[in-house]
C-alpha cells in the first residue's frame, strides 16, 4: 500500500490529516517502537500516541530510525488530566516534545475534559499559545460532549480542529458528529474497533463475506465512508497491514444502512463525565 492511497482530510486551520492512522494505546514503549517501525514500512504516515500511553519515545525511535521524512508523517500526541492548567499544560507538551524527539508535533489534543478539575479552558489557551508559537501545527479535543465544546468555542480563540472520540457501530455518537460539522470540527474514531469486541458480529460477518475481507476492513470501510478520521492499534504485523488495506472496495447502500442499525449506544470506553 503506498501512503498517498489513504485520503487527507482538511482541517478548519487550512491544515490537513490522513484519514486513516496507527493507534498505539497499552503499547509499551519497545513494543511502539517496533510496531511504529512496520506500520511505517506498510505505508502508515500517521500516528497516535499521548502522554499517558508511556510510549512517545519509543514512537519517536521508530519514527527516526524510519527513514521516513518527518514531515511526511502525521504525530498527535495528548496532554493527560493530571497535567492540565496553563502552566503545566506548557511544561506537558515540552516533555511530550523531547520524549518524541520532535520539534513540532502536527496535532496536541486535549486527552479528556476532565470536568470535575474544571480546567479544560486554560489548559486549551496554553495549547493556543503553543500553536502560535509553530510547536503543534493544529490544536484539537479528545472526549469533548456538545456541552464541553459550546463553552471551549465561547471562551477561546481557536476552533479546534478534530475532537477524538469513541465511535464504533455500537456507538456512533450521531448527534456529536453533526455538532461538530457544523462547527468545521472534524470527528475522529478512537477504538474504531470497538477493541476488537465487535467482530464476530453476524452482521458485519456476512458482509465481509460478501466481500471476502475482514470483519475489520469492514469496519474501518464503514468508517471511512462517513469522512470519519481512524486510527485502529494493533501489534500484529499481519493486522497492521489489514487495516491499511481499505481502499479498495466500497460498502453498498444497503451494507451501511446495516451497520448503522447496530448503534446501541454500548461504549468500550470510558464515558467522558467519567473520567478525571
Ligand atoms: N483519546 C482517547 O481517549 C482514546 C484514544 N484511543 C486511541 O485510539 C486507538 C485505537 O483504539 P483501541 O482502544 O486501541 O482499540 P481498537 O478498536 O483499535 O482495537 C484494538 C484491538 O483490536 C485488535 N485488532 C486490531 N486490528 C485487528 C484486525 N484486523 N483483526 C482482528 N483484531 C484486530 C487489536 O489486537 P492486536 O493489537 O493484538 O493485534 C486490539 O486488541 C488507540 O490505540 C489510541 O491511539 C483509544 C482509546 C481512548
Ligand atoms: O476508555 C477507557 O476506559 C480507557 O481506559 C482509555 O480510554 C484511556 O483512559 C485513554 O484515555 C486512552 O486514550
Amino acid at each position: 500500500m503506498t501512503p498517498d492511497a489513504v485520503p487527507r482530510i482538511r482541517l478548519n486551520d487550512g491544515n490537513s490529516i490522513p484519514q486513516l492512522g496507527l493507534g498505539v494505546y497499552k503499547v509499551d514503549d519497545d513494543e511502539a517502537e517496533r510496531t511504529v517501525a512496520t506500520a511505517l514500512e506498510l505505508g502508515y504516515r500517521h500516528l497516535d500516541t499521548a502522554e499517558y500511553y508511556g510510549n512517545e519515545a519509543g514512537v519517536g525511535r521508530a519514527l527516526a530510525a524510519s527513514g521516513v521524512d518527518r514531515d511526511d508523517v502525521y504525530v498527535t500526541t495528548k496532554v493527560w488530566n493530571d497535567q492540565q492548567g496553563y502552566d503545566s499544560t506548557l511544561h506537558s507538551f515540552d516533555r511530550s516534545l523531547a520524549k518524541l524527539g520532535l520539534d513540532v508535533v502536527d496535532l496536541y489534543l486535549i486527552h479528556w475534559p476532565a470536568p470535575r478539575q474544571d480546567l479544560y479552558v486554560e489548559t486549551y489557551r496554553a495549547m493556543e499559545r503553543i500553536r502560535q508559537e509553530g510547536r503543534a501545527r493544529s490544536i484539537g479535543v479528545s472526549n469533548f460532549q456538545t456541552h464541553h465544546l459550546e463553552r471551549l468555542l465561547g471562551e477561546t480563540d481557536v476552533v479546534p480542529v478534530i475532537n477524538q472520540v469513541e465511535v464504533q457501530p455500537w456507538l456512533q455518537q450521531r448527534e456529536l458528529r453533526a455538532f461538530g460539522e457544523a462547527r468545521h470540527i472534524v470527528t475522529e474514531a478512537w477504538s474504531p474497533l470497538a477493541r476488537g469486541r465487535i467482530l464476530e458480529d453476524p452482521v458485519l460477518l456476512r458482509i465481509a463475506s460478501a466481500h471476502d475481507i475482514s470483519t475489520a476492513q469492514v469496519v474501518l470501510r464503514w468508517h471511512l465512508q462517513q469522512g470519519l478520521v481512524v486510527i485502529p492499534k494493533s501489534v500484529t504485523p499481519s493486522r497492521i497491514a489489514e487495516n491499511l488495506d481499505v481502499f479498495g472496495f466500497d460498502l453498498t447502500p444497503d451494507e451501511t444502512a446495516a451497520i448503522d442499525a447496530l448503534d446501541s449506544g454500548e461504549r468500550v470506553g470510558s464515558h467522558p463525565d467519567e473520567v478525571g
